[in-house]
């Protein structure tokens, strides 16, 4: 079976590879969780090798289920967790330091530090990001500057920064490559999205020095090839994009206004602008959607750091549930006349609040309230802040129609909760057939660039609808929840006065 390509979903809590045939259908998948690592309070890590190991066993296990062991597989395609920041040896590929994780915000002060100065401007105009430690600047800065040696090293040109996907391609080639794609390179906060190159004077703030810094590809590209030793022959690694963005391709988000919202681990919205880099002015992030033959498309994105999260937290935490699954029916069962509201700032609240300092609150609690109206608040929460953002994205871009959300994720397998986010958006929310859109996404890349699958419009034509969730909820009802959820915020912001 020819025409087929692996795409590499590296994601926060676990690896998956997938084998998808020339039809776009998945025909196999490999797929293993990994440790998270909590050293301190709000500092998240992963080790370098569990990323490295877990992949390629995932991989392995992709090929051996494939029809033919994967004989059929032409081109390697790569999606991952974006922001999460590794430095290694370029000689050695020996780690410096663990993987910092997007979600660590021990670099929180070293930000403040830099808006008190006033460099907000200068880093948001050119990369279209905030000073917030979700991004990799600010944890470069932080290995350089509190391990042991590494500063020299990285002036004596040793060592090499990379986002996962470089992390990635550098084992895949035996050490050979080092390269990034656009769009991992537009999460930096070193990187200038309008030059589409390495910033010099956003270097220079944070210290940085440049010779560590991978080179920037299109998303569908020449990242090199495998090791023959790795999957039995070698093979060429030919899309590359961070996860959003990825899952933006995958759910054929082609055309300006479209928007997807992907529900896992967190919630990342993207909305597609074109060749506009809309500059926000609700707190939304300016992002590279993807780059394709040296032309660029911008996305509005909102980054929410806990969705599925709160479900884990249900689980592992409180142990109100021993599956995800179960929320549903608990949600179901909830006194409809006793509102609780949970704002999941657990690792603080990202868009449109950016507040690093602020934690998880609850309120509405009474004598009456149980793990029922928990669990419903936990879902409903996912849906309220979709709702902020997209209320943002909607500001900061008028022309743009109320959108219908296309979604995707782990966490859009719960009916009830999709339901409730077409309820509280008063808009449609559509889920697609193939549920792994983030992995389609990069096999596309890679399939098109390798010239076995069709371009954008006859990939597009091939998006299927799985279920429309229409609204529902009548608008007094909507407007008095929003009402609740906006004042929960307020009260849980450390930013207020
Ligand atoms: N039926 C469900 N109801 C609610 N949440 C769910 C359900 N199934 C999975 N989830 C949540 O979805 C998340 C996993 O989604 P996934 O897309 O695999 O995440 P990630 O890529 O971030 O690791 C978990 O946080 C899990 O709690
Ligand atoms: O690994 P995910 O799916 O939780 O996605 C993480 C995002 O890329 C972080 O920006």
């Amino acid at each position: 079976m020819a025409g087929c390509v692996l795409a590499i979903d590296q994601g926060t809590t676990s690896s998956r590879a997938i084998v998808f045939d020339g039809g776009f259908s998945p025909t196999s998948v490999g797929q293993q969780e990994f440790p998270q690592h909590f050293p301190k309070s709000g500092w998240v890590e992963h080790s370098p090798s569990d990323i490295w190991t877990s992949t390629l066993r995932v991989c392995r296990e992709a090929m051996e289920k494939a029809p033919d062991k994967g004989a059929g597989v032409e081109a390697i395609g790569i999606t991952n967790q974006r922001e999460t920041t590794l430095i290694w040896d370029r000689t050695t590929g020996e780690p410096v330091y663990n993987a910092i994780v997007w979600q660590d915000r021990r670099t929180a002060e070293f930000c403040a530090g830099l808006r008190e100065r006033g460099l907000e401007d200068t880093f948001t105009s050119k990369t279209g990001l905030l000073l917030d430690p979700y991004f990799s600047g600010t944890k470069i800065a932080w290995i350089l500057d509190n391990v042991d040696g590494v500063r020299a090293r990285a002036e004596r040109g040793e060592l090499v920064f990379g986002t996962v996907d470089t992390w990635l391609i550098w084992h895949l080639t035996g050490g050979k490559v080092h390269v990034t794609d656009a769009t991992n390179a537009s999460r930096t906060l070193i990187y200038n999205i309008h030059e589409n190159c390495w910033d010099e004077e956003l270097c220079r703030l944070l210290g940085i020095p440049m010779n560590l810094l991978p080179e920037v590809k299109d998303c569908a590209d020449d990242f090199g090839t495998t090791e023959a030793e790795l999957f039995g022959r070698p093979l060429p690694i030919l899309g590359v994009a961070g996860d959003q963005q990825a899952a933006t391709v995958g759910q054929a988000c082609f055309r300006p206004g479209m928007v997807k919202s992907t529900y896992g681990t967190g919630c990342f919205a993207l909305m597609n602008t074109g060749e506009t880099a809309v500059r926000s002015k609700n707190r939304m992030l300016t992002t590279i959607a993807y780059r394709l033959n040296g032309e660029t498309t911008y996305a509005l994105e909102g980054s929410i750091f806990v969705a599925g999260a709160a479900v884990q937290w249900l689980r592992d935490a409180l142990g109100l549930i021993e599956s995800a699954g179960e929320t549903q029916t608990l949600a179901e069962q909830a006194d409809p006349n006793h509102d609780v509201f949970l704002v999941p700032a657990f690792v603080g609240l990202g868009a449109p609040h950016w507040d690093a300092e602020a934690r998880g609150a609850m309120f509405g609690l009474t004598r009456n309230t149980g793990p029922r109206e928990i669990a419903r608040a936990v879902l409903q929460s996912v849906g309220y802040q979709t709702s902020d953002l997209v209320e943002a994205m909607q500001a900061d871009w008028p022309d743009a129609e109320k959108p219908v959300l296309r979604v995707d994720g782990g966490m859009t397998a719960s009916d009830w909760t999709m339901q409730f986010l077409a309820d509280i958006l008063g808009a449609p929310v559509d889920r697609p057939t193939v549920p792994e859109t983030t992995a389609l996404g990069a096999a596309w890349l890679a399939g098109s660039k390798a010239g076995i699958w069709p371009g954008e419009d006859a990939f597009s034509a091939e998006w299927k609808l799985e279920k429309r969730f229409e609204p529902q909820l009548d608008e007094e009802r909507r407007q008095q929840l929003l009402a609740g959820w906006q004042d929960a915020v307020n009260r849980t912001r450390t930013d207020q006065d």
